[in-house]
């Protein structure tokens, strides 16, 4: 089995993973939220395609590209990005009707539960949707540990959020997992000394995150059941 293998023949320990572009397909509900703000401050709307490569640093900096129409947003005023991300914040709030759980993600958390492995999210997402949007798409109940954005005083790529998790867990950082899709996933993973996967049909801002060189890159999660 690919996940063992990881391993040397044996399960983690525990398995943690991000969220936006990992377990959830979130990026229709995050440009919705998006181009509300843009169309009440009387801009053109970004569009999903865009959005995509925005996500993954948190709210604040999804925010702050959307303002700048790109990736690089020095020289965004700060007191527009602080008013946009409470309109963003409050948009999100309105639903999550377009996001859809990742098909490969059910199958994996259900075998991981039958085993016996503990499981945790790590997202840049702020924590307060947290909790909420996993109940709201089924997936609540499987996690002992949720970090989100906001929950320490930093965020992925700095590893406080996993390491937070292990410690908690009592888990050496070598006998757990992190899954994710993005750079931020792969660099926080690596400076916490956890193995890591990720996921490519994820949010890389636009980057093959081959590119990052995880330890194992997959299409879907169902593949580390095989084999
Ligand atoms: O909110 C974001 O920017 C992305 O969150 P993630 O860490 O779950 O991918
Ligand atoms: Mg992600």
């Amino acid at each position: 089995m690919l996940l063992r293998s990881v391993f040397d023949g044996e399960l983690p320990r525990l398995v943690m993973f991000d969220l936006d572009g990992t377990l959830l397909d979130s990026v229709p509900d995050l440009a919705a939220a998006v181009d509300s703000v843009l169309l009440q401050l009387g801009r053109p709307p970004a569009g999903l395609a865009r959005v995509r490569d925005w996500v993954g640093n948190g709210a604040p900096v999804l925010v702050r590209r959307a303002l700048a129409g790109g990736l690089d947003h020095q020289g965004v005023d700060d007191e527009l990005a602080q008013r946009a991300l409470q309109m963003f914040l409050e948009a999100y709030a309105g639903g999550h009707a377009l996001t859809t759980v990742y098909p490969g993600v059910p199958p994996l958390l259900e075998w991981l539960r039958t085993q016996g492995v503990p499981m945790a999210v790590v997202t840049n997402k702020p924590e307060r949707f947290v909790e909420p949007l996993l109940q709201e798409k089924g997936l609540g109940g499987f996690f002992s540990w949720i970090v989100g954005g906001d929950t320490l005083s930093r965020q992925k790529p700095d590893p406080a959020g996993l390491r937070h998790v292990l410690e908690r867990a009592g888990v050496p950082a070598h006998q757990a997992l992190f899954v994710g899709d993005s750079r931020n996933d792969v660099l926080a993973a690596r400076a916490a000394g956890v193995p890591c996967v990720a996921l490519r049909y994820g949010y890389n801002h636009g980057r093959p995150i081959d590119e990052e060189h995880p330890e194992l890159v997959l299409d879907d999660l169902r593949e580390l059941l095989v084999g």
